[in-house]
């Protein structure tokens, strides 16, 4: 499903330039880039999630090689095949969660469905949140928000960024629980980085950077 290959990546203010490993992810096959602290990890998810260009190599998710794609087209395929999940909800903080995951919709141009929103706030269980604001949930509720505005397009791919970074045994298992449940539900393959080694028992599929 994503296929790279010979990806390098140069910031412009750094001297040495990355380079990655060959990443398949596989559907069904959830799959985690392992590495410490600024072994480019970061760097590679966005690559692999259509968000930055490499200086050299190609990214093909479905036979698409995403990169050959003008920047507006790349955007629209991001917003229908690939839900993010950033560390911070990353949710607007003047739209309620409903409009906040109707703007997912309208971004990707499909159509502005609020009974498939509440839908997948229900599959959630935050349905009763619909009408509220960021500001109003909990960080586990504000986390279901972000899953649900992730899940609205029916991506392929889910992507995470240290989803667990920070967060004690308990609250790991549950944050992991529930990203394996949302994959079962909205049959949708994870593609996770961190530096966390308690999740890798989760992964049928692991690269170490
Ligand atoms: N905007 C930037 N400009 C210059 N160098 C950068 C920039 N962002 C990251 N880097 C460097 O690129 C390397 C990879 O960074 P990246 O954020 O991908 O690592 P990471 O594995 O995600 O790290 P962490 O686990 O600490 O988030 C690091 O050496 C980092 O210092």
């Amino acid at each position: 499903m994503i296929r790279s290959e010979n990806l390098k990546f140069q910031y412009s203010s750094a001297k040495n330039e990355l380079t990655f490993p060959t990443i398949h992810v596989d559907k069904n096959k959830h799959t985690l880039l392992l590495g410490e602290s600024g072994s480019g990890k970061t760097t590679l998810l966005h690559l692999l999630g259509g968000l930055s260009a490499p200086t050299a190599g190609q990214v093909f998710i479905d036979s698409h090689d995403i990169y050959a794609l003008s920047e507006e087209k790349r955007d629209l395929f991001r917003a229908k095949n690939m839900g993010f999940i950033f560390q911070d909800a990353h949710l607007l903080k003047n739209l309620t969660i409903e409009e906040n995951i109707i703007l997912a919709q309208y971004l990707a141009k499909v159509k502005q469905d609020r009974n498939a929103v509440i839908t997948v706030l229900d599959k959630l269980q935050i349905k009763d949140k619909a009408n509220s604001y960021p500001n109003q949930l909990s960080r586990g509720q504000l986390q279901r928000a972000a899953i649900a505005r992730a899940v609205i397009n029916h991506p392929k791919v889910l992507i995470a960024d240290e989803p667990t970074a920070a967060l004690d045994d308990t609250n790991t298992k549950y944050v992991m629980d529930l990203l394996m449940e949302t994959a079962a539900t909205f049959e949708v393959t994870l593609l996770i980085a961190t530096h966390d080694t308690r999740i890798k028992s989760y992964f049928a599929n692991t690269y170490q950077l």
